[in-house]
């Protein structure tokens, strides 16, 4: 297989219109800090029951269709010794992996980040390759404040992303383009809007220049909201303001949108997939690669006791089903009461 052939068989795997992302990549102080919420200490074997547990749900494939992993989770096994990206394999979920070392402050830029991991990346993707990973994903960060991101940090940024796509194009490895912006503040939803627009036509000019080929990508973009010091904004606003950004600035050639959850509540982030479901046609699949908006009622579920395991994953079946609902723009609150089935 050439590698467009196996670029172009990976994404038909994982945009099919009515699946999504699970984010289980959380690296290793975001996994402590999530695991410390439930009172469970952060160990090898918590991480690997955790997350096999996650990842043997029953019928999870009918609705999630590829799951990101953090690198060390790629060389563990399930109780029965399969290795976990097989286990997502043989559910009909494509395993990838987060391949980004961690951020810290872009000089020059005060307030503005950059995200670590271009050396060498070719030569890991051929190692995460071998142990099962068909995408990639990295992500830059954009804090929000009035005089951020500059336009250093915009450019800076999408090189970045631009770079990284074009090394995971080239070894076959189809990669998720990933500019969270963050919700951390007081900025109003115009802000909001304002800043994912900027951010949005700098990474696609970078993509444009690299030559990364946009049918051969997948966006996970934040969603455009009000700061989280702010009172939320409906479902329907969100959604408004959202695509509008997006229709200004994503080419019409990439093939899914992936929304991350950043900070929304579960419930919450379904509702707006919901809405942005419902309120216009779009060229591009609208899904979702939560971490937290998936995750979150199976973690609390769990909260690290082995016999609540059926428990946690029926919570995490449930957020799956409801995403895939909203997907299709068929979610209502009222499905919130039932439980999955
Ligand atoms: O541990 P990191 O590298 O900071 O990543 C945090 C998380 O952010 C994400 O990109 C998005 O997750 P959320 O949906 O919880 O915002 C996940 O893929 C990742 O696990």
């Amino acid at each position: 297989m050439s590698v467009t052939e196996e670029l172009q068989a990976t994404i038909a795997d994982m945009v099919d219109g009515r699946r999504g992302i699970l984010a289980a990549d959380e690296s290793s102080g975001t996994i402590a800090k999530r695991f410390q919420s439930v009172g469970v200490e952060s160990t090898e074997e918590h991480r690997r029951f955790y997350r096999s547990l996650l990842l043997t749900t029953e019928n999870l494939g009918q609705y999630v269709s590829g799951v990101i992993l953090f690198e060390e989770t790629l060389g563990q096994r399930d109780d029965g010794g399969t290795p976990l990206p097989q286990v997502a394999a043989d559910a009909g979920i494509v395993p990838g992996i987060k391949v980004d070392k961690g951020k810290g402050p872009l000089p020059g830029a005060p307030g503005d980040m950059i995200t670590y991991g271009l050396d060498g990346l070719a030569e890991r993707l051929q190692g995460y390759k071998e142990q099962g990973a068909r995408f990639a994903k990295w992500r830059e960060v954009y804090p929000v404040s009035p005089t951020n991101p500059t336009a250093l940090g915009l450019t800076a940024n999408a090189e970045m992303l631009a770079r990284y796509a074009a090394v995971c194009q080239s070894c076959g490895v189809v990669p998720i383009v990933e500019p969270e912006v963050l919700m951390d503040g007081d900025h109003s939803i115009e802000r909001s809007a304002e800043v994912n627009e900027q951010v949005w036509e700098a990474v696609f000019h970078a993509l444009h220049r690299h030559g990364v080929a946009l049918e051969l990508m997948l966006l996970k973009p934040s969603m455009v909201t009000p700061g989280s010091e702010c009172a939320k904004a409906p479902p329907q606003q969100v959604a408004e303001y959202t695509l509008r950004a997006l229709r200004r600035a994503v080419p019409a050639a990439v093939p899914s949108i992936n929304f991350l959850s950043g900070g929304q509540g579960p419930e919450e982030a379904t509702a707006n997939l919901n809405a942005l479901n419902q309120l216009w046609q779009t060229p591009w699949q609208l899904s979702f690669s939560y971490g937290r908006a998936l995750q979150e009622p199976a973690l609390h579920a769990w909260s690290g006791a082995s016999d609540q395991k059926s428990q946690a994953q029926g919570a995490l079946l449930k957020r799956a089903r409801l995403n895939h609902l909203a997907m299709l723009g068929e979610y209502t609150e009222g499905l919130e009461a039932r439980s999955a089935d």
